[in-house]
């Protein structure tokens, strides 16, 4: 197999394929000394994904969703989590198109003036999963539907609005312990509105 940067992946074997794609690559490394170490690593395929923070600069407010996230449970960090609204990036779509739809059917809102802050991977030691960050606008005019997501899928998204001063003081009481949302929250502190 082809060798990039001292790494020749051997095989990539799927361990689970049922929501998402779990699979363990087996690899040589060439040390720095020209050594060979034979390494294995799993990686979970939980990507891509978009999340955006839409904020009211004029009233000083953003908003939340607040949803059931098992992983958080299981974690023994309680079952619900308040995060920046965020979808799935579906094959083929693109992650601003994925979060107007995901604003529309989580919160009922439209967005206007979508930007995009960031790409990150949110845990690249285990995951593939790349993140697209936006910020965006919204007045309360924009607020058209009850939000909540797909019942159907089981969701039920809660719909919070509050001043970005009173997020930022869920993040520091460890209210709010999400990392796209304190890094969507963070940007928004720092454009003071201005953008
Ligand atoms: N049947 C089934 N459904 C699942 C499973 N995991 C998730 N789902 C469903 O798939 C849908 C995913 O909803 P989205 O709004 O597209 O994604 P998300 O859960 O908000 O995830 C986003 O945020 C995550 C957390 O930050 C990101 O990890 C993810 O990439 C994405 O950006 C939800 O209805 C959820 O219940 C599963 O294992 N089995
Ligand atoms: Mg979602």
């Amino acid at each position: 197999m082809e060798e990039k940067g001292g790494i020749r992946i051997q095989s990539r074997e799927v361990l689970s394929e049922n929501w998402f794609r779990l699979e363990k690559v087996t690899f040589d490394q060439r040390r720095a000394d020209g050594s060979e170490q034979r390494l294995q690593r799993e990686v979970y395929h939980n990507g891509p994904g978009a999340a955006v923070l839409p904020v009211d600069a004029e009233r000083g407010t953003v908003l939340l969703v607040r949803q059931l996230r098992i992983p958080a449970l299981v974690n023994g960090d309680g079952l619900m989590l308040i995060e920046a609204c965020a979808g799935m990036v579906e094959k083929g779509d693109d992650p601003a198109r994925t979060v107007l739809q995901e604003a529309e059917q989580e919160m009922g809102c439209r967005l206007q003036g979508l930007r995009k802050v960031l790409e990150l991977y949110t845990s690249p030691g285990a995951s593939a999963e790349k993140l697209h960050l936006f910020l965006a606008r919204y007045t309360q005019d924009d607020r058209t539907g009850q939000g909540g997501g797909l019942a159907g899928e089981g969701e039920q998204i809660e719909v919070l609005e509050m001043p970005l001063g009173q997020a930022w003081a869920m993040v520091e009481s460890g209210e709010i312990i999400d990392a796209k949302t304190v890094i969507l929250l963070q940007h928004a502190r720092l454009a003071g509105g201005g953008f």
